[in-house]
């Protein structure tokens, strides 16, 4: 079995704050699918998104040493078990798989699941959430998920209302199977505290939110505390809290 890889590091878990279901500050070695079907105007991951174009993959040779080894696409299960096992340190807490959207290659994403789960590691998807019937082919190998609630000031997609719903789904799907879920909503200067109100609405009794400041941030320190203070009346003050990409101030992968 075949799959279109980006790269596999080591490093800690950089987002996600403090709500249930985060790993932030956890190490964690990250594998990075190639190949996306939304175009998020700030994703960072641009390079990745059209996996036709992308060639080869890369995998750390040692962690934190910025040194790399190619490979080229496609990729099998096989070798990016081999890179993952290569950078296990012996502390990790989870094997994150990230992209690019994970799910849009569901067949190899569950069998790396299976196998890292047969290994003793912990599986942690990181997703659109935007394909609940993928999301459901995996949900029992997921211990942790993050998933992002894309707003549309995102312009990851033309029927943004219809994209919210269904991570909505996907969540709900993840919950049932018992992997700690948390939703991811990046901000920016363009959010309108109206749309705020509405995926509190809908994520109200289901899971945890964290407000990602958009990087680079340009949302006011009291815009982003109106968001949280109307989502956190909506939510319940525990079920709320922020989210940096703390990675990038600290320059790491
Ligand atoms: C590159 S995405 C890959 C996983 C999946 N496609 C998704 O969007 O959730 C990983 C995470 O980085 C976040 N992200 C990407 N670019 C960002 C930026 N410029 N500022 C803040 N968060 C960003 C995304 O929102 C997502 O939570
Ligand atoms: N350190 C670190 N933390 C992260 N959390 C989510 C990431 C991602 O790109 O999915 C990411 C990443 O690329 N690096
Ligand atoms: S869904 Fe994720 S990978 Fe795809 S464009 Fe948006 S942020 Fe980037
Ligand atoms: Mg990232």
């Amino acid at each position: 079995m075949r799959l279109i890889m980006a790269e596999v590091f080591n490093s800690w878990q950089g987002e996600g704050g403090s709500v249930e279901g985060s790993a932030f500050g956890r190490r964690q070695i990250f594998v990075r699918f190639a190949g996306c079907d939304l175009h998020c105007q700030w994703c960072d991951s641009k390079e990745y998104i059209d996996a036709s174009r992308v060639s080869r993959w890369r995998y750390e040779v040692e962690p934190f040493t910025g040194k790399f080894e190619y490979r080229p696409n496609p990729a099998s299960v096989d070798e990016v078990v081999d890179a993952v096992l290569r950078l296990d340190t012996g502390d990790i807490h989870s094997i994150s798989y990230t992209g690019g959207e994970p799910t849009l290659q569901v067949k190899p994403l569950k069998a790396l699941m299976e196998r890292m789960k047969e290994l003793g590691f912990d599986n942690f998807l990181e997703t659109h959430g935007g394909l609940p019937e993928l999301i459901k082919e995996v949900a029992h190998l997921v211990n942790y998920a993050s998933v992002d609630i894309k707003d549309e000031s995102a312009g990851a997609t033309d029927d943004w209302k219809d994209l919210v719903l269904r991570e909505v789904e996907s969540i709900r799907i993840l919950k049932e199977a018992g992997a700690k879920t948390y939703a991811k909503l990046v901000v920016t200067s363009e959010t309108k505290l109206e749309n705020v109100r509405w995926y509190a609405e809908l994520l109200n009794g289901l899971a945890p939110l964290v407000i990602q400041p958009r990087e680079p941030i340009d949302v006011p320190q009291e815009r982003l505390m109106e968001f949280y203070g109307e989502a956190a009346r909506i939510m319940g003050r525990k079920n709320v809290g922020l989210s940096f990409q703390v990675h990038k101030y600290l320059n790491v992968l």
